[in-house]
């Protein structure tokens, strides 16, 4: 079955998504040829990619295996206009967006679910668990598509065929409590949905990870997201009061107060599971009012170091900006916290050091109280203020980033992000370790540029920006330094991710990260759970 026609002409369209590369086509630029001429020569690319993009009406879908009697039981669940078994459809939510993922979809050839199905409530979530776990047909949850580690790939893993369940129908705000400030968010609400919903009653989520206009609550709960605004507003995991999963053996509801001491805490325990325990339908999250007062300040460090310094000093007085990010000497230089400058000749405000920025959101009396104490804090660790600037410059283009990889894959350059935590006292160590990890197995010379945008009072998230010349196989070269630098990362004592989640991809570390005894808890629960492992198969565990 070939597509035949546009992606984005689907019965089911996603919010504006190109199939086979990042984002809303309106938004992609390509390079400009002095950008491109520096990054190919600094590179040393002569070349034309590996793997072009390729024409959507040529791409092939392998028909559905489901039957038409199939397709007549699940309509009977959701409703006859909200299962498609259109390739376009199909093809939508066949993979999610890592540089592997982008890759793949340059290939004629695609994997895809046998077909979309859209549900509205937890009633017709249940049914259809039902249905699949009867008639043994493996369920993927779909939010965003914006997994970065497998998390929605098709994988029958021994079932007749797979479904993709898109949570997009379960996309009201179902309750606002303002005294206690908790919102009740469906599954399917996206970043600027819940801004919205909320914003008109006043108040804000304050989740903003990079995937922001596409990715949805039920997503952010089930692989545990960490918003730029971490450090002001908390990681999703942080901010959930109660989280409703709906699986085969029925509705498990977890939180009624923000802390008890009931025995181990059951939201925990969906939170991440990534959609192999079940579906989660509802979220209840805490809100806050919208800020009436914001202020930004640029800072420049010497060094990494003693930028992550003065970050452990803030986050260990425990008084914190809302955005608090340090690039790295490389990063910096390059311009990678400020998207749409890449490729100009570097930060002229910071030569030779790091650009950190901070932002504050609040009340203007908790803003400049907070803003004072990180100030003071920066000042004595050798920071120097660069004023309002450059953190207004990073908010401006803070979406625009992922684009550029796609821009940089059209002319053989590979570029892919991951990502990690670890404690203070072993940071150092630990970014060395990636990036020496990454140059070993990575063609000379490769560019390793790392910034620290979570920060806790223990330690840190690193967040790796890798730029690489194509060489052979593209996918297989980077699944093959994917491989390297996630088994240095449990090596050296970090995780194997701190927010992109498990999926597939992470899933072969799984025991050296948690021991042979936590995956088989997790299996535990699963087989209570699903039974019949009909949710999400071959991700997590
Ligand atoms: C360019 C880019 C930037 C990113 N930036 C960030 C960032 O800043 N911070 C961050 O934390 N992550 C980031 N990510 C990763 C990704 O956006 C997050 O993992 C996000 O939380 C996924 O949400 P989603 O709705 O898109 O989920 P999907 O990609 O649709 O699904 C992710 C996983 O969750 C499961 N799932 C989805 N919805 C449900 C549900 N309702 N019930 C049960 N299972 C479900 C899926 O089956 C899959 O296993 C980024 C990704 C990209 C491509």
């Amino acid at each position: 079955m070939t597509v035949g026609s546009s992606p984005n002409s689907a019965p089911f369209p996603v919010p504006p998504m190109r199939w086979d590369a990042w984002g809303d086509p309106e938004l992609a630029a390509p390079l400009s040829e002095g950008t491109s001429t520096l990054i190919r020569g600094m590179l040393g690319v002569t070349g034309e990619t590996t793997l072009p993009t390729i024409d959507p009406a040529t791409v092939i879908v392998p028909p559905s295996r489901l039957s038409g009697e199939d397709l007549a039981a699940l309509r009977a669940i959701v409703g006859d206009d909200w299962v498609s078994t259109a390739a376009v459809d199909r093809l939508l939510r066949a993979s999610g967006k890592s540089t592997p993922d982008l890759l793949r979809r340059r290939r004629p050839h695609q994997d895809a679910p046998d077909a979309v199905v859209i549900p509205a409530s937890d009633d017709q979530v249940g049914q259809l668990l039902t249905w699949c776990t009867d008639h043994r047909v493996a369920v993927v949850p779909f939010g965003g598509g914006t997994s970065v580690v497998g998390g929605v790939d098709p994988v029958a893993d021994g079932f007749g065929a797979t479904v993709s369940v898109d949570l997009r129908r379960m996309d009201a705000l179902l309750d606002l409590d303002e005294v206690s400030q908790v919102a009740t968010l469906g599954a399917g609400v996206t970043g600027p949905d819940a801004e919205r919903l909320l914003g008109e009653r006043g108040y804000s989520l304050g989740h903003f990870p990079q995937s922001f206009r596409y990715a949805t609550i039920g997503g952010f709960a089930v692989t545990r997201s960490s918003g730029q605004a971490s450090a002001g507003y908390g990681r999703f995991d942080d901010m959930v009061q109660a989280i409703t999963l709906v699986t085969p053996r029925g509705i498990l509801q977890a939180g009624r107060s923000p802390k008890n001491a009931v025995g181990p805490d059951l939201r925990q325990l969906i939170m991440g599971s990534e959609g192999v325990f079940g579906v989660v339908t509802r979220v209840a999250v805490r809100v806050h009012r919208r800020p009436t007062a914001t202020e930004y300040e640029g800072w420049r460090f010497d060094s990494f170091d003693a930028a992550a310094q003065a970050f452990r000093a803030v986050a260990q007085e425990g008084v914190m900006p809302t955005v608090m990010r340090v690039s790295d000497e490389l990063e910096t230089a390059l311009n990678l916290a400020r998207p749409t400058e890449i490729g100009e000749s570097g930060d002229k405000a910071v030569p030779g050091g790091c650009l950190a920025i901070t932002t504050f959101e609040g009340s203007p009396t908790a803003v400049a109280a907070r803003a004072g104490v990180v100030r003071e804090t920066f000042a004595a660790a050798g920071g120097q203020s660069l004023g309002p600037g450059p953190a207004q410059m990073w908010e401006h283009g803070r979406f625009s980033g992922p684009y550029l990889r796609d821009a940089l894959l059209d002319i053989g350059v590979g570029c892919e992000t991951l990502e990690t935590a670890t404690t203070w006292a072993r940071l150092a160590e630990v970014k060395t370790a990636v990036t020496t990890a990454l140059a070993a197995v990575l063609p000379e010379p490769t560019v390793v540029m790392c910034h620290l945008s979570h920060t806790y009072a223990t330690g840190a998230s690193l967040y790796f920006t890798v730029v690489y010349r194509q060489e052979g196989d593209a996918l297989e070269q980077w699944l093959a330094a994917k491989h390297h630098v996630t088994t240095t990362l449990t090596e050296v004592g970090a995780s194997i991710t701190h927010h992109h989640a498990v999926g597939r991809d992470h899933r072969p570390w799984m025991s050296a990260e948690i021991g042979d005894l936590g995956v088989a808890v997790l299996s535990a629960v699963k087989a209570v759970l699903d039974p019949a492992g009909v949710c999400n198969p071959g991700k997590l565990i």
